[in-house]
C-alpha cells in the first residue's frame, strides 16, 4: 500500500471530487458514515460520547460523525473549539445542519472546557492533515485537558496537533489517543518510533478515493499489508527437490555465541533452504549437529571463534546460493579476516548481520566489497555505528535511504514497522510484528529466514520484504497463543508459517 505526503492527499481528494464525480460535502459524509461503522463495530450506545471538534474539514468531519451517531441512538455532546475566526464551507454546511438536531458548546477559553469522565469517549476532531504550525491558545488547553482525562479517545484522521509527514517539535502539545482511524492511507508520522503515543491503535478505513489517482502517483514509501505479503509468497511446484530450493551457508557463532547459529540455522530450515551448511567454530560442532540435524556442519579450524578456514573439505563461497553471516560471530581479528575474504570472493547477494555489521563499521573500506542487493538487518544502533547520529525520524528516514542508495543494497532498519530501504531508495514499513519480538535471538531468526528466501531465488527485496513480515506474523501468532511477555526466539521460529 503507497503512503502519500499531505499535499498528495490534498491532490487524491480533488482528484476524487472532479473524477467520481463527488460533491465535496458528499465525500465528507462518506468520510463520516465510515467513521462512524467503525465506531458502532466497537463501542455500543451504552458508552456517553463527548466530540471536540476545530473549525477546519477536520471538524467537519467531527461534526457529521456526531450527527450520525446521534441517529443511530448515542448519547453525544458536542464541543467546538473556537480557536479562530473562519470556519471551513463544509464544516459550516454540517454545522447547519446538526444545530437543528442539538444545543452545541462553544469553547472560547479554559473555563468553557468541560470535565471529562472516565466512562466516556472522546472523539478528536480539532485538527486534522490541514495542521501547518504548532497548536496553541485555547486549542491547546483543550489538548491538555484530553490528555488529562481517564476516557478512552479516538482520533479522526490523525492525532491533533501531529504532523503527518513532518517531524514535530519537542513542545508541541498534540492528542495522545487511544485509536485513530485514518482515512484510505496511513500517514508516514504513524510509522515513526517517536510518534507512537500520538497514535495509538491505528486502522485505515475505505472512503473510497480515487484508486487511479493512488496506482498513478509515485512515492517512495510503502506499508506492506497481509494481503501484498501473501502475493509474494511462491508455492512449491509438484516436481521441485531440494535443489530447487538452493543451497544456503551460514556463517556463524563464536564461544558462548552458538546459540545465536543454532537459531539461525533453524529458522533457515524452517523457511524453506534445500540444503544448508553452518560453518562454526570447532566449540559449536557438537551443539550444531545435535540442535540442528537437518543442516551439514563445517567445523572451522579456530576452537573459539570464525576464523574462516576448514579441516572439512567444502564447497567454496561462490558456489553457495545464499550466504548469510553475523549471528553471534563476535569481532576477533580472525573473524573480520574472513568478512574480508568473503566479501571479496562472493558476488551473489549476502545477508549480513549482527556483529558482521560492526566489524564493518570498524572496518569502511569493506563497505564497498559488499555484493550489490546484499541485504544488511542493523538494529537502530548498528545503523548508527554504519552512518550517522539522526536529528529526528524523518531525518533517519533520509540516512537510511542514501545509504541503502550508495551502495545498492537493501537495509532492514529494524524496530516496530521495520523499514527496509532499497538500492531504489525506496521504503517498505512492515505491519506485522509486536513488543514481545523485542528478546535475544529474534533478530538471529530473521537472518535465518532471509538467507533461506535468498537460496530459493527470491530476489532481495522481495526476500526482505516478505521475510520481515512472516518473521512479524510468527511473533503475532506466539503473542495470540502465549502473550509477548514471555514470547522466545525459538516461539518465534516454531511459529513459522509460510501458506
Ligand atoms: N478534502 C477532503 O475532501 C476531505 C477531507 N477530510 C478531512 O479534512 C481534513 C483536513 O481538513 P483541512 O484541510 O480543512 O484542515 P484541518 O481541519 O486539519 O485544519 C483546519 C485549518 O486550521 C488551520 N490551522 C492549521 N494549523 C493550525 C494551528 N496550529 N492553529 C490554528 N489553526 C491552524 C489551517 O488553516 C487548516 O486548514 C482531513 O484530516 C480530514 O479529516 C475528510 O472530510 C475527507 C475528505
Ligand atoms: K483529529
Amino acid at each position: 500500500m503507497k503512503i502519500l505526503s499531505v499535499e498528495q492527499i490534498r491532490q487524491l481528494d480533488q482528484y476524487t471530487i472532479q473524477h467520481e464525480p463527488i460533491a465535496p460535502i458528499n465525500l465528507m459524509e462518506r468520510a463520516a458514515q465510515t467513521f462512524v461503522d467503525w465506531f458502532t463495530a466497537r463501542f455500543t450506545t451504552s458508552y456517553p460520547v463527548k466530540l471536540f471538534c476545530g473549525l477546519g474539514n477536520n471538524g467537519g468531519d467531527g461534526l457529521a460523525i456526531a450527527r450520525i451517531l446521534m441517529q443511530q441512538g448515542y448519547t453525544i455532546e458536542v464541543n467546538i473549539v473556537r480557536y479562530a475566526p473562519r470556519e471551513s464551507d463544509d464544516f459550516m454546511h454540517n454545522h447547519r445542519r446538526l444545530k437543528l438536531l442539538t444545543t452545541l458548546n462553544y469553547i472560547e477559553q479554559p473555563n468553557n472546557i468541560p470535565a471529562i469522565r472516565h466512562n466516556e469517549i472522546v472523539i478528536d476532531a480539532i485538527f486534522g492533515s490541514g495542521l501547518d504550525r504548532p497548536v496553541d491558545g485555547i486549542a491547546k488547553s483543550v489538548i491538555e485537558t484530553i490528555n488529562r482525562a481517564p476516557a478512552k479517545v479516538v482520533s479522526v484522521d490523525i492525532a491533533s496537533g501531529l504532523y503527518p509527514d513532518k517531524p514535530n517539535g519537542p513542545d508541541d502539545v498534540i492528542i495522545e489517543p487511544d485509536y485513530t482511524v485514518t482515512f484510505q492511507l496511513p500517514k508516514i508520522g504513524f510509522l515513526l518510533p517517536r510518534n507512537s503515543r500520538y497514535v495509538g491503535q491505528w486502522h485505515i478505513i475505505d472512503i473510497k478515493l480515487s484508486k487511479r489517482f493512488i496506482d498513478q502517483t509515485p512515492t517512495p514509501y510503502f506499508y506492506t499489508t497481509p494481503e501484498e505479503a501473501r502475493l509474494l509468497l511462491r508455492q512449491r511446484e509438484r516436481f521441485s527437490h531440494k535443489g530447487t530450493f538452493g543451497h544456503a551457508l551460514l556463517l556463524v557463532g563464536s564461544y558462548g555465541k552458538i546459540g545465536a547459529g543454532v537459531l539461525a540455522a533453524r529458522a533457515c530450515l524452517r523457511s524453506g533452504v534445500g540444503l544448508l551448511t553452518v560453518q562454526a567454530p570447532r566449540c559449536g560442532y557438537a551443539v550444531l549437529q545435535t540442535a540442528v540435524p537437518e543442516a551439514m556442519c563445517r567445523p572451522d579450524t579456530h576452537q573459539y571463534v570464525l576464523s574462516g578456514q576448514s579441516e572439512i573439505e567444502g564447497i567454496p563461497y561462490e558456489e553457495f546460493t545464499a550466504i548469510g553471516v553475523g549471528p553471534g560471530i563476535g569481532k576477533a581479528p580472525e573473524t573480520a579476516n574472513m568478512l574480508r575474504t568473503l566479501l571479496s570472493q562472493y558476488r551473489n547477494p549476502l545477508v549480513i548481520d549482527a556483529d558482521a555489521l560492526n566489524l564493518l563499521a570498524e572496518n569502511r573500506d569493506l563497505m564497498s566489497l559488499i555484493p550489490e542487493h546484499s541485504i544488511l538487518t542493523p538494529h537502530p544502533k548498528e545503523f548508527e555505528r554504519l552512518t550517522q547520529k539522526w536529528e529526528n525520524d524523518y531525518d533517519k528516514l533520509e540516512i537510511l535511504c542514501d545509504f541503502a542508495r550508495r551502495y545498492r543494497i537493501v537495509v532492514v532498519l529494524k524496530g516496530a514497522h521495520t523499514a527496509i530501504a532499497t538500492p531504489e531508495g525506496d521504503i517498505h514499513f512492515n505491519s506485522s510484528g509486536n513488543p514481545g519480538l523485542s528478546t535475544g535471538g529474534t533478530g538471529d531468526v530473521l537472518t535465518g529466514i532471509l538467507t533461506a528466501l535468498l537460496a530459493q531465488g527470491y530476489d532481495s527485496v522481495e526476500a526482505a520484504v516478505l521475510g520481515v513480515y512472516q518473521h512479524g506474523l510468527a511473533g503475532d501468532l506466539v503473542g495470540r497463543q502465549r502473550g509477548q511477555i514471555g514470547m522466545t526466539a525459538t516461539d518465534v521460529l516454531d511459529a513459522l508459517r509460510w501458506s
